[in-house]
């Protein structure tokens, strides 16, 4: 018998781990991919055009700092030179106090302006950094928010987001520092060679053999760098994305008790983020040894040779020591433009990425030559309008609705039929495949969307709270309305008293999506909302869930004064809301099967007295 238990057991665990899914198997989450593209001009100009608008004021400035900074800091070894030849060990003997004093304050001075140079420079950076980062996050956002529905329906909030802010600000580092070390190095590499050239052409000539492969390394090695902070990069996308997910699942976690299963996943996750940064990290640190290894070869060849230039008259002490200074100063420039190069690559991927949304075009605008839709009736039209979302799946299969100004609608059907599709085509969230919408006899693909979509209300099932004030979340529905249009607005939907109750009343600050208020509560703030928009049609989600029935009947008088005068659509729930409807529009599988008054559509006996019979079994 116990034999018998425990092999149930263990086929039972067995059976489990068949169908559990390995944990990496459970999220999806849409990768970036991994882009190692080599340099694309049009890309470039096009990244750099966010400069032009400060370019002309701020770079010469920036440009002035670097070139004073340069020629500064480049005047030191040859003070020190001089201080060698001519004050400390002249080849006369005759050492001069004097001259070594004011050859010392010279570079005290000097170093003081390279200071001031360096301050200003980085200050004149910063502005222009900032300026087009802030230029390129409005330009993304701004793009974002006219984009339509179905670009959101195919992309993960989460993966939009780490664009604006992972992508955006690997652009941060090129333009505050990337720019102007860009500039500084290409200036002080020219001095460099230019000056060790009128030192001694031999020896200049003979340690700038070390570059080509100083600058092979450099890049080669750089690219793998590269690489590996992109997947650095790829797996930190990915935790973003996990965690705003699961912030905005929280609930739903907590209440099927998936904790750990979350943080199991999330541990994977963060153990590869880490795992990704140790391996570009130990790359990194191999940079470094092998740079310094090519710059002794040079100062190898430098000072062998440089030693045979001295004793052949070549040379002086105090030029050699100026020499190497400068050949100490020419390293740090190459290794640095190496750098640069992969930072300008791996920013060109983030822009692409960046302009890959830019270039979006929303799906829905206003055609050439688009009128404003006068001031509407709210007479609706549907002309056996057929509606996709995916090429080959019909959603609406042939839609005919004459709806006059005034009368409300109420939509009903199976989950599934096409409710929710028929509103999103009245808003024009959506064009139709075939067939046309008419609003007052106006197709309204032929009018703007703005003057369309003022004059449409739309209240959701899912009440979206923003964060912020009561007072400016009712204010959403008219920007410029008063504070007593607002509260006149909450009186009539019988808002006001439980907003008074609130600690602050209307000010009471409330969380996005309104956590703190309840189902019932946020429906009548966007109630109210609608009534201050003061829509001639109004489009109504009705909410679900079942509230209490004290608010069920706020509500519902509510409702009477929201929807009074406007052609309303409804997706209705609530046996109250369709029996109070004009007309009862049943849909099947996105197509009209029966439509009419409450008692009409009971005595025909069809699909809507069995939808009617099934809800008064339920309640
Ligand atoms: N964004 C979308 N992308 C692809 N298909 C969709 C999308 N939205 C809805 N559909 C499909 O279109 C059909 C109609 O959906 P719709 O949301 O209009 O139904 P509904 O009657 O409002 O359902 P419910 O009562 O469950 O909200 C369904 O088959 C649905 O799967």
């Amino acid at each position: 018998m116990i034999m018998s238990i425990q092999t149930e057991t263990n086929k039972k665990h067995q059976s489990n781990v068949k169908h559990n899914k390995k944990i990496e198997e459970r999220f999806i989450y849409q990768d970036d991919e991994l882009i190692d593209k080599g340099f694309d001009w049009k890309q470039f100009q096009r990244l750099f055009g966010y400069m032009k608008p400060y370019a002309k004021q701020l770079l010469p400035l920036v440009g002035l700092m670097t070139i004073l900074g340069t020629i500064t800091k480049l005047t030191v070894p040859f003070l020190t030179s001089l201080a060698i030849d001519k004050a400390i060990a002249p080849a006369d003997g005759n050492t001069s106090l004097k001259l070594l004093y004011i050859l010392s304050a010279a570079v005290v001075v000097l170093y003081i302006i390279q200071w001031a140079a360096s301050v200003y420079r980085i200050k004149y950076t910063n502005i222009i950094g900032q300026k087009v980062i802030y230029d390129v996050r409005s330009d993304l956002f701004k793009h974002i928010q006219k984009l339509s529905f179905n670009f959101f329906d195919k992309r993960p909030a989460g993966s939009v987001l780490v664009r604006v802010t992972n992508d955006v600000n690997s652009l941060q580092e090129l333009f505050t520092n990337g720019v102007v070390n860009l500039m500084i190095d290409c200036v002080q590499l020219v001095g460099i060679v230019v000056i060790l050239l009128l030192i001694n052409w031999k020896l200049g000539l003979a340690v700038m053999i070390t570059v080509p492969i100083m600058f092979l390394i450099s890049t080669k090695l750089r690219q793998k760098i590269r690489i590996a902070w992109q997947v650095v990069r790829m797996k930190n996308s990915r935790i973003n994305s996990h965690l705003n997910e699961s912030i905005q699942g929280i609930r739903v976690t907590q209440a099927y008790t998936q904790e750990q299963e979350n943080m199991k996943y999330f541990d994977m996750m963060n153990k590869e983020s880490k795992k990704s940064w140790d391996n570009a990290s130990a790359m990194n640190q191999m940079f470094g040894p092998l740079i310094e290894i090519t710059g002794g070869i040079g100062t190898f060849i430098l000072f062998m040779l440089g030693v045979y230039l001295i004793q052949s008259g070549e040379l002086t002490i105090g030029l050699l020591v100026a020499f190497s200074n400068y050949v100490g100063n020419f390293w740090d420039p190459i290794n640095r433009l190496g750098q640069m190069y992969n930072q300008l690559l791996v920013a060109m991927a983030s822009s692409e990425r960046i302009f890959e949304f830019i270039d979006e075009e929303p799906s829905i605008t206003d055609k050439p030559g688009a009128l404003p839709l006068p001031t509407i009736h709210g007479d609706v039209q549907f002309k056996h309008v057929v509606f996709e979302y995916e090429k080959g799946r019909q959603a609406l299969k042939g839609i005919d609705l004459n709806v006059q100004p005034g009368q409300s609608i109420a939509l009903v059907g199976h989950t599934g039929s096409g409710k929710s599709t028929i509103i999103n085509l009245i808003s024009r969230f959506y064009d139709t495949t075939d067939g046309a919408v008419l609003i007052d006899g106006h197709d309204i693909r032929d009018v703007t969307v703005q003057s369309l979509r003022s004059q449409v209300g739309i209240v959701l099932q899912d009440t979206f709270i923003f964060s912020g004030s009561i007072r400016d979340n009712i204010r959403f529905g008219r920007l410029d309305a008063t504070d007593e249009e607002v509260e006149s607005v909450a009186k009539a939907v019988d808002a006001h008293d439980f907003i008074m109750k609130l600690p602050g009343g209307y000010n009471t600050e409330v969380e996005e999506r309104g956590g703190a208020l309840s189902m019932g509560q946020r429906q009548l703030l966007s109630f109210a909302r609608a009534l201050l928009a003061n829509p001639r049609i109004l489009i109504l989600d009705e909410a679900t869930a079942s509230i209490d029935t004290e608010t069920e009947l706020k509500i519902q008088d509510a409702l009477k004064v929201l929807l009074k005068g406007r052609t309303s659509f409804i997706v209705a729930h609530r046996l109250s809301t369709i029996r109070s409807a004009d007309n009862i529009v049943v849909l099947d599988h996105g197509e009209i099967k029966e439509s009419g008054t409450h008692d009409e559509l009971l005595k025909h006996g069809g699909i809507y007295s069995g939808l009617v019979e099934a809800q008064f079994r339920f309640l």
